[in-house]
């Protein structure tokens, strides 16, 4: 049975970059994916925008929609102040695997927890099942037609306070045009846009921050 896209980002890791040191990982999957297979982790470019934004919110609770093979879970845990935590959401069985091992091998997994199922499902049972009052950041990078129900939905179970940070991943490629269009034109949310391009390529594509007003 021949080896995952995911299978060989995660061989590559282990056996080129340093364990327990993050940012070796956060490179050597970026080295990989420009320089041998293409991959849809946020890459460096948008994950500089990334970097700014987990800085300037400096959360206690972050969720990230989307883990894929871990990159951005420990680009963001990197960052994380002592006794911050990283909840991150994974559909795909696969994908849940490598990332687990991806988040271990950086030594970041005393900071994430990794939750497998898909993200209505998860986020309904973030306050009672994983003690979570209210979140400081979301991260959304998971399938682009979920982002504005599953923002509709953290309103509904109350998990978002005033300031709280929302940072989308590729609102231009593959694109979340129903999500910009709700953030933009509700009064509950302020919007920045941040151009960039799609991760190892010469593509347009964006970041867009919306903060929960209350
Ligand atoms: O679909 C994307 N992300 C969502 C992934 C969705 C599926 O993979 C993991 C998730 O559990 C689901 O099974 C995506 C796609 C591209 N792309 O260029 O096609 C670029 C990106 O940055 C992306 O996040
Ligand atoms: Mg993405």
């Amino acid at each position: 049975m021949n080896q995952s896209k995911e299978q060989r980002i995660l061989n590559f890791v282990l056996q080129n970059a340093v364990r327990g040191d993050p940012c070796s990982v956060v490179d050597t999957i970026d080295k990989y994916c420009s320089q041998k297979e293409w991959a849809m982790n946020v890459g460096n470019e948008k994950g500089e925008i990334l970097d700014k934004t987990v800085e300037e919110v400096n959360p206690s609770v972050a969720l990230e929609l989307g883990t894929y093979c871990g990159y951005s879970a420990v680009r963001i845990s990197r960052l994380l102040k002592a006794g911050a935590r990283l909840l991150t959401v994974e559909f795909n069985p696969e994908f849940a695997a490598i990332a687990k091992q991806m988040i271990e091998f950086a030594g970041v997994q005393d900071k994430v927890k990794l939750l497998e199922g898909p993200s209505e499902e998860i986020i309904p049972q973030l306050k009672k099942k994983y003690e979570v009052d209210t979140l400081d950041f979301v991260f959304l990078d998971h399938w682009k037609d979920r982002y504005r129900p599953d923002t509709i939905l953290l309103q509904e179970c109350n998990l978002l306070r005033k300031g709280s940070v929302l940072l989308a991943d590729n609102v231009i490629f593959p694109g979340a045009p129903d999500f910009l269009d709700y953030v933009r034109k509700s009064p509950h949310f302020q919007c920045t846009y941040y151009p960039s391009h799609l991760e190892y390529m010469q593509v347009e594509d964006a970041m867009e921050k919306a903060v929960f007003l209350g």
